[in-house]
């Protein structure tokens, strides 16, 4: 009996040990994300003019929130800037929907760019390169085509962009939409993808995601423009790497990517997880030792067993602990990453979060099994440092 009661209290004791620094933990974070995520946009000082911004959209294709998520883009509450849409394929639906809206909003500055310009490998730089050459202004948004704004996430990302700042970018996040696919991927960009995000910008790590950035012109001009990127299909981490070699500094706004694509699958969205580990592995190796030490499930084994070593504490008692509190923190960050009521109940984003860490070794060692990159329509292979090159699909005789 009294070893029972022993046993007992040492688990509580453990228990308390464990959370205590935790739970200390969760309450610095939930203070600092809030002051860092959802400050109030302050309106630039009246007599410093508004910088203009052009703003490149590169397009591929419609799905049914294309309109919608475009629209955004016209209704924003920020007096100058223009839209560079460019769209590749001369036969693209999506030139119909462009046009609809240059049409419905005649005030707005925007035009159209078709047909690409071929500088190098990455077909989004391809895509986007007549847009780049013909904008005007002194600031570049990149925003993919899936990304939707509030009338204020311009002005926000503007107003990060201080002296001695080259880049701003947004924190992938999701809109709410309804159905499994979206609760899991809300539940991987305000946890997994969020923690190591916010993180990386903590320490100064080059963590920069292209779907939506802005930028000095003038910085991407002194290295020839965007062209100089095109042989990377993660134009996002070089481009980001060379204003850091610089000196120019790096900053998320307030406000994440809101992404809004009309394909919501589980399949598509593991693909693209996927897509990325690849372009991560290739571009900084380190990552393939990293990315599953950053995993609960991977540190919590790795710590149970130094807790076991070092001070003969219960392993399972550890680990157990160790992947509620890492649940709730995730719930948290989730929670102050949305700052409002989430879409859908806590038996989801238990389904959702499992989900997510099952099927996360999964896809890491698929990634690494299998190098090749299939993007969009077209497939490509990665050297170590991430230069790409296209593999030509075989022609059947
Ligand atoms: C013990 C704990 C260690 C923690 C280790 C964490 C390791 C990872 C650290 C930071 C990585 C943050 C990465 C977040 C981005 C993930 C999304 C992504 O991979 N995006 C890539 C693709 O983006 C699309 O590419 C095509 C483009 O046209 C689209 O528009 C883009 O959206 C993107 O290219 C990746 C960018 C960042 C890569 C960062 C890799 C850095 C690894 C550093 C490792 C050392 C960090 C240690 C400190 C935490
Ligand atoms: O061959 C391509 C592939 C992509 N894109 C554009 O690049 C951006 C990012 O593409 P995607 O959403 O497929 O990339 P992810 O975010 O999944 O990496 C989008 O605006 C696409 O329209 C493009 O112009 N040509």
């Amino acid at each position: 009996m009294r070893n029972t009661v022993c046993v007992v209290q040492q688990e509580s004791d453990l228990t308390a040990k464990t959370n205590i620094p935790e739970a200390v933990c969760a309450f610095c974070l939930q203070r600092v994300l809030k002051w860092k995520l959802h400050r109030k946009v302050s309106k630039l000082p009246s007599e410093t003019p508004y910088p203009g911004v052009s703003i490149l959209k590169p397009l591929m294709g419609v799905d049914p929130n294309l309109f919608s998520n475009l629209e955004t883009f016209f209704t924003m509450n920020y007096p100058v800037y223009e839209l560079l849409f460019c769209i590749e394929d001369k036969s693209d639906p999506a030139i119909m929907i462009v046009m609809q809206l240059i049409q419905k909003y005649p005030t707005v500055s925007s035009r159209l760019f078709t047909g690409g310009s071929v500088v190098g490998v990455n077909p989004k730089i391809n895509n986007m390169q007549p847009g780049f050459t013909a904008a005007k202004y002194d600031l570049i948004l990149i925003s993919d085509s899936g990304i939707r704004m509030k009338e204020d996430t311009l002005l926000d990302m503007v107003s990060c962009m201080t002296e001695g700042v080259g880049l701003v970018h947004q924190m992938p996040f999701t809109c709410d939409r309804d159905g499994f696919a979206a609760t899991l991927e809300k539940v991987y960009f305000g946890t997994a993808q969020a923690r190591i995000y916010l993180a990386a910008d903590l320490l100064r790590v080059n963590c920069h995601t292209g779907m939506s950035a802005l930028i000095r012109k003038a910085l991407i001009d002194e290295v020839g423009g965007i062209q100089a990127f095109s042989c990377y299909l993660a134009e996002d981490f070089f481009l980001a790497k060379s204003l850091k070699e610089r000196g120019w500094r790096m900053c998320i706004s307030s406000q994440p990517a809101w992404q809004n694509s009309g394909v919501c699958e589980i399949n598509s969205f593991q693909a693209r997880l996927t897509r990325w580990t690849k372009l991560r592995v290739a571009m900084v190796p380190s990552t393939i030792l990293l990315e599953p030490l950053s995993e609960c499930v991977v540190i919590g084994a790795c710590a149970s067993w130094a807790v076991w070593f070092l001070f003969s504490w219960d392993p399972l008692v550890f680990y157990l602990v160790h992947v509620l509190v890492w649940f709730l923190l995730d719930w948290i960050l989730l929670s102050i990453i949305q700052n409002g009521s989430l879409p859908f109940n806590k038996f989801d984003f238990v389904m959702g979060w499992l989900f997510r860490e099952c099927c996360s070794p999964y896809l890491y060692l698929h990634a690494l099994w299998d190098p090749a990159i299939r993007w969009r329509e077209r497939t490509y292979r990665l050297k170590w440092g991430g230069v790409a090159e296209e593999l030509k699909p075989k022609v059947k005789v």
